[in-house]
């Protein structure tokens, strides 16, 4: 059987730099889980960038969290998605999404949420971390994959004073699981469908 290679978007914001840091690391997960990535900044987004998206076979959505939701840039690319809404442009596709803030709660939930809703009304499918919480328990520690213990997405907390150096090795481990994830799972939607189909 011929391997099924998916094609993964990213589609994300960065202001200073940490969450292009988490957005990389979800570029390699999703390599080494078998997909070919683009990754695409949405602040300087071209036509032929809309048109990756529109060709891609999952998009994860990625930004910082900025006053409780994604950034003001991430928003500007979510209303002009509202052009492929009308016409179903983006139905069915697999979606995911991460989120770098600061605080190690810092309202994160509130960017999955947002990411969520906006797949949802894309109607594409969302695919959740699949990790249980780490740094939760006595023996548990900073370390743990899924550190911050989300289940919707990957979170990263960055000190707000240190750049994107300072990023954290667990955040970024976290941000790999969830690209490797997103590839694989997509692989098997797609070898469905072609089952389906044949
Ligand atoms: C306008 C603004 C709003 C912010 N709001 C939050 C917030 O709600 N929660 C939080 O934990 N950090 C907040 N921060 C801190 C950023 O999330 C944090 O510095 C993050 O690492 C920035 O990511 P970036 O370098 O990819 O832009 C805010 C920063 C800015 C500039």
């Amino acid at each position: 059987m011929t391997a099924i290679r998916p094609t993964v978007a990213i589609a994300y914001h960065s202001g200073y730099g940490h969450t292009a840091v988490i957005a990389e690391a979800v570029a390699r997960g999703a390599v080494a889980g078998g997909a070919e990535v683009v990754s695409i900044a949405v602040d300087t987004i071209t036509d032929e960038q809309w048109a990756q998206l529109d060709a891609a076979d999952a998009v994860v959505f990625g930004s910082p969290t900025y006053m409780g939701t994604a950034s003001g840039a991430f928003h500007v690319f979510a209303e002009a998605s509202s052009k492929r809404w009308f016409t179903d442009a983006w139905l069915d596709k697999v979606a995911a999404g991460f989120t770098n803030s600061a605080s190690k709660s810092g309202d994160k939930a509130g960017t999955l949420g947002f990411f969520q809703t906006l797949a949802a009304q894309h109607g594409m499918n969302w695919v959740n971390l699949g990790l249980k919480p780490g740094w939760n328990s006595t023996t548990a520690t900073e370390n743990d994959l899924n550190r911050l213990g989300f289940f919707n997405g990957a979170a990263a907390s960055s000190p707000s004073d240190a750049g994107a150096e300072a990023v954290h090795k667990a955040d970024i481990a976290t941000a790999e699981h969830l690209g490797e994830r997103v590839a694989k799972h997509t692989a098997v939607v797609l070898a469905g469908r072609a089952a389906l189909a044949g």
